[in-house]
């Protein structure tokens, strides 16, 4: 997703560093000036939202503070921009210890997280992205590592090879994946918890705003807070970056403060539409209703005629027409749902009525 940002050796105490690591991203990420300094979260307390996932993770911490012992491995999971990388980087804070990033496309051979896991220090958190990526040969060292903390390394090639085992310090591993489905057995029970991280309701977004707000110094009501928070799509990143861009045309169009008639006039402005859909998702909505008939139609295909990579809108603007109850994924392809055509302008054919929806989910 972000590959080209990444640098396995960043540290939670260079915090411009980190910063310009996380700037980037799909779902909106974007290289701000501000865009995530000082915006993340850094204790769990100013972390919003994930109330259930957060009581777990307190005690887990608590627990393994009164122990003085490095805290279990944790895999989050759940869409881009929910908090996966933040909450890292609050269990390293609140350990006090390091924060080491980087990401399963980044880590091509063994080798290359042999060198991050040589590397770490007692109690360190090392933050694995899109961890359902990782290479077989990478995911084997993890294993022993994550276990027992030791490290095979072979040395050598063909029959001469050989392999050495090294003890490691005890360390956290943190996984972040938007598929849970993605993650090997093996791997998956490594983890000491697994928690998924659900889309965050208007309330939580728009303290989540006003947060970021106070950070920015950026004059908004709770109305215009609120109708940002109503537009992010369930997503944190999402709040943060029309936050920005409102601001922005605050800035240029009016007096500088955000009401609830700035944030509507500069989200529109912007092409987010009053349910929070953007160009892309208004267009995979009609390109399905109307192109396709409403499929059942291929991801591959979809994806390809809005110019987008199936990855991206599997991963990236589906999950959120699903939860909007606009569009389906059934064992035939994608479909759409009496939402859609409605959301589209177009009048729902019969078969999508909300009645017969189910005769879609049949093979
Ligand atoms: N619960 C929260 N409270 C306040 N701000 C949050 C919260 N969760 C996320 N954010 C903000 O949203 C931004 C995106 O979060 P983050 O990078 O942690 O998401 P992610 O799940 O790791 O995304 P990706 O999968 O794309 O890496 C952060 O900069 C942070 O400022």
């Amino acid at each position: 997703m972000r590959d080209e940002f990444l640098d396995p050796n960043i540290r939670a105490d260079d915090e411009s560093a980190v910063s310009a690591v996380l700037a980037g991203g799909a779902a909106g990420g974007e290289a701000d000036a501000d865009s995530e300094v000082g915006l993340r979260p850094q204790a769990l307390d100013e972390f919003v939202g994930q109330r259930e996932l957060k009581e777990h993770l307190t005690i887990v911490l608590e627990a393994a503070r009164k122990r003085e012992q490095s805290v279990d491995h944790l895999l989050f999971a759940g869409p881009p921009g929910l908090g996966k990388t933040t909450l890292a980087g609050i269990v390293a804070v609140e350990m006090g210890v390091q924060l080491h990033i980087t990401s399963g496309p980044a880590l091509e051979r063994a080798g290359d997280l042999a060198a991050i896991l040589t590397k770490l220090e007692e109690g360190d958190v090392l933050f694995i992205d899109e961890i359902h990526r990782l290479s077989r040969s990478v995911e084997e060292i993890l294993y022993p590592a994550m276990e027992d903390f030791q490290l095979d390394i072979v040395v050598g090639k063909g029959p001469a090879a050989s392999s050495i085992r090294l003890t490691m310090p005890p360390f956290t591993l943190v996984g972040a994946t938007t598929r849970t489905g993605m993650i090997t057995g093996p791997l998956r029970d490594r983890f000491g918890l697994v928690a998924r991280l659900d889309y965050y309701d208007t309330d939580e977004l728009r303290m989540i705003v006003e947060r970021a707000a106070g950070i920015l110094d950026v004059d908004i009501d709770t109305d215009g807070a609120q109708q940002i928070a109503r537009r992010s799509r369930g997503t944190p990143r999402i709040a943060n970056r029309l936050l920005r861009r409102v601001r922005d045309f605050a800035e240029v169009r009016a007096d500088g403060s955000i009401t609830s008639t700035v944030a509507a006039e500069g989200l529109a402005l912007f092409g987010v539409d009053d349910r929070g859909l953007d160009k892309v998702d208004r267009a995979i909505l009609s390109n399905l209703c109307g192109q396709f008939g409403g499929g059942p139609v291929g991801l591959s295909t979809l994806a390809i005629s809005i110019g987008e990579q199936p990855e991206t809108v599997e991963d990236v603007y589906e999950p959120f027409l699903i939860t909007q109850g606009m569009i389906a994924r059934t064992p035939r392809g994608r479909v759409a749902l009496a939402a859609a055509y409605e959301h589209v302008g177009l009048e729902v054919p019969p078969s999508r009525a909300p009645e017969n929806a189910a005769t879609l989910f049949d093979g």
